[in-house]
C-alpha cells in the first residue's frame, strides 16, 4: 500500500474523517492523503459515499467528526471561504442556464465567483476544453458531452489547485468520454490535483496515479498496479492441443510453480511466483511429457477484479 504524500506538502490530507446524516453513516474512519499534482481517484457502489465525500472536502457540507487540510489549508467552518478560493467542484449534473449561450453561462459564473480579470480567464478556460469555436451556442441546444465541457471550462474559470470532478463521465458515449479523458491528461500536464469519483474502472486505470476502493469506509488505496499485486497471486495461463494425461506429474515440483488447477478442456491456470521462472521450466516439461503448447501466458488481472473483491466481500460480509 503506498504510503502517500509527506504532511504539509499534500494538496488534500484527510484524518479520520467521518459524515453522518441523522442515523445514516454517508462515510466513516476515512484517511487518505493526494499529492500536489496527482490524478487521484475515488471509487464506489452506488450510495458508498464518494459524492459526501467530495462535498464534504468542498465544504459544501461540514463533517461529523474527523480532520483534514484542503490545498493546504485546514478544513474548518471558518476556513470555507479560502478553501472554496483555492478549489473548483465539477457536480454530476452540469448545472448551467439552459436559455444562456456558453459564454453568457461562464460570465455569470465568472461574476459570481469574483473572478478577476474574468475576460481572460474565460478565453483560456474554453481554450482549455476546445470550446472556443462555441461561446455564443445557446447551453440547451449542446450535446450531453458539450454541456459537460462548459462545465469543466467552469469549474476552471477560478484557476483551482484542485479540482473535484464528481463522475465527469456519466452518460456520455465512448467517443465523448474520451474526449473528457483527453483534457483531463491536459489538466495533469498544468499540475492542476484532481480528485475524481468514478464507476467507470477503465477511467480510472488510464488515468489515476492511485485510486482508492470507498464503500461507507476506506477499503483500499494505491496505485492500480500495486492493487492488483496486493490481492491477486501470480498465474500462468497454459493451453495444450490435448488434455494431459497426468498434468500433477508434468506441475509438480517444477521451479516457482506453487499450484494448477484445469480451465476449460486441455487448459491449465498455474499459480505461480515469479512467472519468468516458472513459464520456461512448464514449456520444457510440457514439450518433455509429449503435449503439443499451444500458449503459455501470464494473466493481467484489471482494476476491476481488484474493486469487484473489494465489493463482493462487503456484501457477502453484509449477508453474513
Ligand atoms: N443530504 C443527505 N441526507 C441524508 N442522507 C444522505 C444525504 N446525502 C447523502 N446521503 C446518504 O449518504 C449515503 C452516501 O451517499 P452518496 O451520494 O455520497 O453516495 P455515492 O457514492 O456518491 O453514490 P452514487 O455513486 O450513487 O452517486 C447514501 O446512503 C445517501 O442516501
Amino acid at each position: 500500500m503506498s504510503s502517500g504524500t509527506a504532511e504539509g506538502t499534500a494538496a488534500l490530507s484527510v484524518r479520520d474523517l467521518s459524515k453522518r446524516f441523522g442515523d445514516r453513516v454517508a462515510f466513516e474512519h476515512v484517511s487518505f492523503e493526494v499529492a500536489r499534482g496527482e490524478i487521484f481517484g475515488f471509487l464506489g457502489p452506488n450510495g458508498a459515499g464518494k459524492t459526501t465525500t467530495v462535498r464534504t472536502l468542498g465544504t459544501l457540507i461540514a463533517p461529523t467528526s474527523g480532520s483534514g487540510t484542503v490545498a493546504g489549508i485546514p478544513l474548518t467552518p471558518d476556513n470555507g471561504v479560502a478553501i472554496r478560493r483555492r478549489i473548483a467542484i465539477m457536480p454530476e449534473s452540469p448545472g448551467l442556464y439552459l436559455r444562456l449561450s456558453v459564454a453568457e453561462n461562464l460570465a455569470c459564473f465568472a461574476d459570481l465567483y469574483e473572478v478577476p480579470k474574468p475576460r481572460e480567464r474565460i478565453d483560456s478556460a474554453l481554450r482549455a476544453v476546445n470550446l472556443a469555436e462555441r461561446t455564443r451556442d445557446i447551453c440547451g441546444t449542446l450535446s450531453k458531452g458539450l454541456r459537460q465541457r462548459v462545465a469543466l471550462a467552469r469549474a476552471l474559470l477560478s484557476d483551482p489547485e484542485v479540482l473535484f470532478l464528481d463522475e465527469p463521465t456519466s452518460g456520455l458515449d465512448p467517443v465523448a468520454a474520451r474526449d473528457v479523458h483527453e483534457l483531463i491528461d491536459g489538466l495533469r500536464r498544468r499540475g492542476v490535483t484532481i480528485f475524481l469519483t468514478t464507476h467507470r474502472l477503465e477511467e480510472a486505470e488510464r488515468l489515476c496515479d492511485r485510486v482508492a476502493i470507498l464503500n461507507t469506509t476506506l477499503r483500499t488505496i494505491g496505485r492500480p498496479s500495486e492493487l492488483r499485486e496486493q490481492l491477486f497471486t501470480r498465474t500462468l495461463t497454459v493451453r495444450v492441443a490435448a488434455v494431459l494425461p497426468d498434468p500433477d506429474r508434468v506441475f509438480a515440483g517444477l521451479p516457482a510453480v506453487d499450484g494448477w488447477h484445469p480451465d476449460g478442456s486441455a487448459g491449465y491456470v498455474l499459480a505461480v511466483t515469479d512467472p519468468t521462472v516458472a513459464a520456461p521450466a512448464v514449456a520444457r516439461a510440457l514439450v518433455t511429457a509429449g503435449a503439443d503448447v499451444l500458449s503459455i501466458g501470464e494473466s493481467h488481472h484489471s482494476l476491476e477484479d481488484v474493486y469487484l473483491q473489494f465489493v463482493d466481500e462487503d456484501s457477502e460480509a453484509r449477508r453474513g
